[in-house]
């Protein structure tokens, strides 16, 4: 599948929240869109969800060339998950998949999210991280071909970072899903993502592989991908 974003923009009031967003996304990649808080990078993904509409530009999903609707073949993880508190976790990931046709049960993300020590508790009971890797699991059950995760994993107090980072990695490329991550969360996850969008005050100022972006900033007086980030906005962004 390819998802093609044509000069997207969104205003609210005076202010330009996105400017002319032009992007351009493949099935089997991971995508990090990275920008420092109020770049847009929300309003951006509400934007594809349909959750809000944008004030000019176009989003359309091809598949084999073909058209299809993003909505029924994407699912979005947002930054918090509070809905069913009062059933338990195990409840939960069964009436997800169970009303899901084609529900996607992936037994070594269940265990590298630790799953099995949290199913008896109730959703209202348990911390922020431990929301996050129920909410990062529900998404991937529902087997969509296109995956938007907003940081998922802040929070998350994980300790085979390393196993999952490659777990993610596999599976994303093994089922061919074209993956969306906004996240400041890096550190230990930076393999994940094959491409890099770099948004600042709602314009992109840059987007290609991860490999190709760091090579061309290697002169940046910050490693990785903040040197990159620092080197096209002037401005430091703390990925943890
Ligand atoms: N409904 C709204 N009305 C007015 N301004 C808004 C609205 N929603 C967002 N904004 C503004 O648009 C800008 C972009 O917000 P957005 O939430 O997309 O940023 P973000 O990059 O996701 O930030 P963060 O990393 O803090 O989540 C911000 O300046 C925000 O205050």
């Amino acid at each position: 599948m390819e998802l093609n974003v044509t000069k997207i923009s969104k205003r609210y009031g005076e202010k330009n929240v996105l400017q002319d967003v032009s992007l351009n996304f493949k099935s089997g990649n991971t995508y990090l869109i990275l920008g420092k808080n109020g770049a847009g990078k929300s309003t951006f993904i509400n934007i594809l969800a349909g959750n809000i509409k944008s004030d000019e530009g176009v989003v359309v999903l091809l598949d084999g060339g073909e058209k299809r609707e993003l909505q029924p073949n994407a699912i979005f993880q947002y930054q918090s998950f509070n809905s069913f508190r009062f059933l338990k976790v195990k409840e939960v990931l069964s009436f997800f998949a169970m009303t899901t046709s084609n529900a996607q049960e992936d037994p070594k993300l269940y265990e590298l999210l630790s799953l099995d020590r949290i199913k008896n508790q109730l959703i209202e009971n348990l911390s922020g991280g431990e929301r996050k890797a129920v909410s990062l699991y529900l998404t991937f059950l529902l087997n969509k071909s296109v995956v938007v995760l907003d940081e998922p994993f802040a929070e998350l107090d994980i300790e085979k970072k390393f196993l999952l980072e490659r777990h993610l990695k596999e599976k994303i490329a093994a089922q061919n899903l074209l993956a969306i991550i906004i996240s400041h969360e890096i550190s230990g996850y930076q393999e994940l993502f094959t491409d890099v969008v770099i948004l600042d005050e709602g314009k992109v100022l840059e987007t290609g592989e991860t490999a190709y972006l760091l090579d061309k900033y290697k002169n940046s007086p910050f490693q990785g991908l903040e040197g990159v980030f620092y080197s096209l906005t002037g401005k430091y962004i703390e990925v943890s």
